[in-house]
């Protein structure tokens, strides 16, 4: 039996109703991408699931999407994203990858014990502020850490105002933590490293929900169990929670301002540098050595920053190449394919 959703518990907010025409107000049904395989889409509208298959009229989609389906359930059109998070496929090749849309808050994950390390909180802090989306760090495994008010001090030290969250997800009250995000007609997701416990957390949150898309839990030869796949969950009381698969490898591909919402202070010292481009490395005058000389900025910090800006501009740099050459080989296919009809008409 199909369960029966508000548009609201499927996380339908006005940001999307005000992008509707009349026309498609009264003879449309909004849908939610929930899975995504290599050859359909899997959208859940209030009432049922339906599969939509790939092919070259379907633009490119991802968790969390919002579309709209005509009376016979055929695709219609994407509506636009209110924040999308993005990264480099793994592996050497160049390609973007969506991990998921429309969420309103990212918990990033850290666990508390060999996990802990600033640089990568600040990677994926980058990633939320790229996506435009609200990070809350949650930090796992407290009851494994000896100092956790020190690393809590640690990590608020990167940004005044960010919401951290120290938490041991094998107690039940873990998740009262997570209830000012966690509501309702709001959609979450976690990321973070891969065991750093997401799933532990997940899994309280949603209780005896039944997940809409069954993640795979793969085990390896250890007895260990990951996740490989998204998930997403619906709780009436948690809202739409999006389960993402642990990660390796984490680059960005987002745009300099990103880094500069993460690196804020930096931004700000820079600001007082002597010159407009100043490097920081020998410059005189340079406000972000001064402050590194003086105690204020962290080396770690600084160090981290400048190879976040280098290899986000690289990124950016070989998708465009990437980009063009594709562009440049539609253009010849195209040309191929009138010179061949052309040399029809004439024979
Ligand atoms: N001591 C302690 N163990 C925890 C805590 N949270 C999770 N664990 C354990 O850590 C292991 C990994 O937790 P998962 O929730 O599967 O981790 P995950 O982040 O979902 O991992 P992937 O599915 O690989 O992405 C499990 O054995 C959990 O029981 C915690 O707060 N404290
Ligand atoms: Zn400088």
């Amino acid at each position: 039996m199909n369960t029966i959703y508000s548009l609201s518990q499927l996380g339908w907010q006005p940001f999307y109703q005000q992008q509707l025409t009349l026309e498609e107000y009264e003879h449309s049904i909004c849908a939610r991408v929930i899975n995504h395989h290599r050859s359909e889409y899997i959208v859940q509208t209030n009432s049922e699931q339906v599969r939509l298959p790939i092919h070259a009229n379907l633009p490119m989609m991802t968790v969390g999407d919002w579309l709209l389906l005509d009376q016979n359930q055929q695709f219609k059109r994407l509506l636009e994203r209110k924040t999308l998070l993005s990264r480099k496929g793994a592996g050497a090749e160049m390609k973007l990858q969506h991990i998921t849309s429309n969420i309103d808050t990212l918990f990033v994950v850290m666990s508390l014990n060999q996990d802990f390390n600033l640089n990568r909180l600040e990677r994926y802090l980058t990633l939320a502020h790229d996506a435009q989306v609200e990070p809350v760090v949650i930090l796992s495994k407290s009851d494994l850490c000896q100092d956790v008010a020190e690393k809590v001090i640690q990590v608020q030290a990167l940004d005044p105002l960010l919401e951290i969250v120290a938490i041991n997800g094998l107690e039940s009250c873990a998740i009262e933590q997570l209830q000012p995000w966690c509501k309702s007609g709001k959609t979450v997701s976690f990321v973070g490293s891969s065991g750093v416990g997401k799933s532990t957390l997940i899994n309280q949150l949603v209780q005896d929900e039944v997940a809409l898309t069954n993640d795979i839990r793969q085990g390896d030869d250890k007895g260990k169990h990951t996740t490989t796949s998204r998930s997403v969950y619906i709780s009436a009381e948690h809202g739409v929670i999006i389960d993402t698969p642990g990660m390796r490898e984490l680059q960005l591909v987002g745009s300099e301002e990103s880094l500069h919402t993460t690196f804020a202070d930096i931004e700000q010292l820079a600001s007082h540098c002597r010159f407009s481009d100043c490097q920081h490395q020998d410059e005189p005058n340079c406000a972000v050595q001064r402050a590194i000389d003086g105690g204020e900025l962290d080396t770690r910090r600084f160090k981290n920053y400048q190879k976040l800006l280098r290899e986000q501009a690289f990124n950016h740099a070989s998708l465009r190449e990437k980009r063009e050459k594709e562009r440049q080989f539609g253009k010849l296919i195209r040309q191929v394919t009138r010179g061949k009809k052309q040399l029809k008409k004439m024979s």
